[in-house]
């Protein structure tokens, strides 16, 4: 195929499987007919197969899943699975119509050098916007790489992954740990807000933490601690002895529910078993890892998961098995702002 037919291919993929389990029952050039309609603005196959809807293309989604519901086989209520597992914080109806939307690509800014990176974006003449003083959203596929100036000036970051840091709250010269720290997005959140903090980076897999170390290095950041620890295996107690840090980062393994907007492919292959073992593997991990927490400190837990199992499951299981108390969480919606949806909790370990 040339670059156009793959284009086409990997549109044509894209918007099908944004269908989710709706209209399963179908012929398949009447799903794909029926995904194109709703998640595109022009398609000749919905053109050709839809031609009584067709005109309405434009349309709010909205209407067009009205118009789906009374002309063809789709089913709203059938897109996504376990719509009656979902976290408190979610709305079910705008959850699913974002699905039927890329999620934008998000920039977050080096402090020191955001007025450089707008302004070279402004002289490049990129479509963007400002979502905050350090949150630029773009069209997906922006090639940034080729744009001279930029490089170690931003990082590459979900919106709603950027507000997890508003849950942070560090003191210069406190220790904090990063638990599950995969390529230290969270991390280096944490040291771009707070850069007095001393730090320990762990994960089980070693690869990923050498790609931590590369972004450190391009962000300029040279001190910290780095071990691997894989919470199912060992004790951390091996590793860490009685070690105690003033705050922790916990984001977990999870469904990645929240960010099935831009993997639109599992939201009909996720298998809902998978919810209560994530929920295990993540009550073992964060009752592994608190104990490495000083009275009066917090831990930051964070999912990219819309499940309850997930989210205020885990937040309940530490408040009743671990000596913590809850003082804020919240599910970041990301269907308002074109972005993923994620879930943190503010807990805070008990003085005996
Ligand atoms: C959601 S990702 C972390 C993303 C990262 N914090 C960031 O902001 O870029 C979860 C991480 O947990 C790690 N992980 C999964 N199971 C684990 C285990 N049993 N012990 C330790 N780390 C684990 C994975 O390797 C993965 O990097």
């Amino acid at each position: 195929m040339g670059a156009k037919d793959r284009r086409m291919a990997s549109r044509l993929a894209y918007h099908y499987f944004r269908m989710g389990n709706a209209a399963g029952q179908s012929e398949f050039p009447l799903q794909l007919a029926i995904a194109e309609f709703l998640c595109s603005e022009e398609s000749t196959v919905a053109e050709l197969l839809l031609p009584a809807l067709y005109p309405a293309i434009h349309a709010p989604l909205d209407e067009k899943v009205a118009l789906l519901e009374k002309h063809t086989p789709f089913r709203f209520l059938e897109v996504f699975p376990l719509l009656d597992q979902l976290s408190a914080g979610i709305d079910p109806r705008r959850f699913v119509l974002g699905l039927f939307e890329q999620p934008d690509l998000f920039l977050r800014l080096r402090p020191r050098y955001a007025a450089n990176v707008i302004a070279t974006l402004e002289r490049a003449g990129i479509d963007f916007r400002r979502v905050g003083d350090f949150t630029v959203a773009l069209p997906n596929g922006t090639a940034l790489a080729r744009i001279p100036g930029l490089a170690g000036n931003y990082e590459v970051q979900d919106y709603s992954s950027q507000q997890t840091g508003r849950f942070f709250r560090a003191s210069s010269g406190e220790s904090w740990w990063d638990a599950c720290a995969g390529a230290g997005g969270k991390s280096l959140l944490l040291l771009d807000s707070y850069p007095g903090v001393q730090l320990l980076v762990s994960d089980m897999r070693g690869s990923i933490l050498r790609n931590l170390d590369e972004r450190f290095q391009a962000a300029g950041i040279q001190s910290y601690r780095q071990k691997i620890i894989d919470f199912t295996k060992k004790d951390t107690a091996a590793v860490l002895g009685r070690e105690q840090f003033d705050g922790i980062i916990l984001d977990v393994p999870c469904s990645g529910s929240g960010t099935w907007g831009r993997t639109p492919e599992m939201i009909a292959a996720f298998q809902a078993g998978a919810i209560r073992r994530f929920g295990a593997l993540q009550r073992q991990i964060a009752g592994q890892v608190v104990k490495h927490l000083k009275p009066g400190k917090p831990l930051i837990y964070i999912t990219c998961s819309v499940f309850a199992e997930e989210n205020e499951g885990v937040v309940r299981y530490l408040q009743d098995h671990h000596h913590l108390h809850l003082e804020h969480m919240e599910v970041l919606q990301g269907y308002h702002h074109r972005a993923d949806s994620m879930f943190a909790a503010r807990l805070i370990m008990k003085r005996l």
